[in-house]
């Protein structure tokens, strides 16, 4: 019975090519930060409020103009073909009737317009769910103006620009299992270049990448723009001077550079450094409801999910995912009526504590005055 993420886990690798759990599971170097996003969420704990008399709860959300009925979005995630026939279809059919925003990633193996088609008329009333368009800003400007205007034409609400891959992470277990490339008849259909003949071009990480690339954006597009994996303080603050509409605080799930921070860590450093400014959307780790609950008491407007949306594909289809999507949100509804919350804009961080114990002036009363 599949009651939890980790079951969809479980489940989906008995159906998978153990190279493609591989690829989902894994992280950079000795995946100290894949570790960390769960493990940081565990330590928090919640402090509830009682009496508080909320019998209904309200999940939906606003975020930079896009409205979704649930605060858990789609992060971006390549490649979903690998693990079911329909790919990106079926996880975007599933969002659509959860109504969670999806962020279609550069790297999927379906066009951002056949999703955008499979999504219509598919949600609540009729209405899609929101589609945000993940991009690797490529040094070939004219090739990223493509793909802003096919994001844009297809009805995506806002870009999400992933500035934490100058160059790509080191996937060791992709490298053992010699995973380096798509198998045959898959292809990153947004990297299909029509001025080169229909060539597919290799999705670039570049170092060449600065701020004056946001700032072009900026200039091409009135689309609301998300900054993906900016960790530095110093860097939301940049973000907030460059015109950025908003951060998806992330360590790109751990496979990027290894040992950051896991990302609920950096959270309230981040929420200070952009002062309300711009809405923050964290992803990494999230497992639980709870977890849900512990980011946007901590200050984000919405958290994203990676690796469980790729197992329940994997385990299901777009049946998995609706399924995963549908727990997820009774998890949070729970979570928040025990907190004594009417909704998400109840969540306060004087919820959530850190536990350090014992704490330093208890300390000498423990007997032989010893802190373990
Ligand atoms: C298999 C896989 C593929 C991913 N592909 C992309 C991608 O194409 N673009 C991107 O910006 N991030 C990508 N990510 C990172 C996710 O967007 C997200 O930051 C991360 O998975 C969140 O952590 P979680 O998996 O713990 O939920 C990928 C992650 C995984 C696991
Ligand atoms: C060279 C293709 C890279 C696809 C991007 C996938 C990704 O971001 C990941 O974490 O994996």
């Amino acid at each position: 019975m599949l009651m939890t993420v980790q079951d969809f886990e479980t489940a989906a690798r008995t159906r998978l090519d153990p190279v493609h759990a591989d690829f989902i599971a894994g992280g950079a170097g000795d995946e100290i930060t894949v570790r960390a996003n769960e493990e940081a969420f565990r330590r928090l704990r919640l402090l509830p409020r009682v009496l508080r008399g909320n019998t209904e709860r309200a999940l939906d959300i606003t975020v930079l103009g896009s409205r979704a009925r649930t605060p858990i979005l789609l992060s971006p995630t390549a490649f979903h073909k690998l693990l079911v026939e329909e790919g990106e279809l079926a996880t975007a059919r599933a969002a659509t009737a959860a109504g969670a925003i999806m962020i279609v990633s550069m790297a999927s193996t379906v066009a951002v317009e056949d999703i955008a088609e499979a999504t219509r008329g598919a949600g609540e009333g009729g209405d899609p769910a929101p589609l945000w368009f993940q991009l690797y800003l490529q040094p070939d400007l004219e090739f990223t103006r493509s793909l802003v205007r096919r994001a844009t034409d297809a009805g995506c609400t806002a870009l999400v620009v992933t500035v934490d891959s100058p160059v790509r992470g080191a996937h060791e277990r992709d490298v053992r299992n010699g995973f380096l490339d798509l198998p045959d008849g898959l292809r990153c259909e947004h990297m299909v270049d029509p001025r080169e003949g229909g060539r597919v071009r290799p999705i670039a990480m570049s170092a060449e990448i600065t701020w004056t690339h946001i700032d072009w954006l900026r200039g091409i597009t009135s689309l609301p723009i998300l900054l993906k994996g900016a960790l530095h303080p110093e860097d939301a603050r940049l973000a907030v001077r460059h015109g950025v509409d908003g951060l998806l605080l992330s360590n790109h799930g751990g496979r990027q550079l290894d040992t950051v921070p896991a990302t609920v860590e950096l959270l309230p450093e981040i929420h200070a450094a952009v002062a309300g400014r711009i809405p923050i959307v964290l992803d990494g780790g999230v497992r639980r409801g709870t977890d849900v609950v512990k980011a946007l008491a901590l200050g984000a407007s919405a958290v994203g999910i990676g690796r469980p949306v790729m197992w329940a594909l994997a385990e299901g289809g777009e049946k998995g995912v609706r399924r995963l999507l549908e727990l997820l949100r009774e998890e949070l509804d729970q979570a928040l009526a025990l907190c004594g919350a009417a909704g998400v804009q109840d969540l306060t961080p004087d919820l959530v504590r850190a536990p350090v114990w014992p704490p330093a002036d208890a300390s000498a009363a423990l007997p032989g005055g010893v802190v373990s």
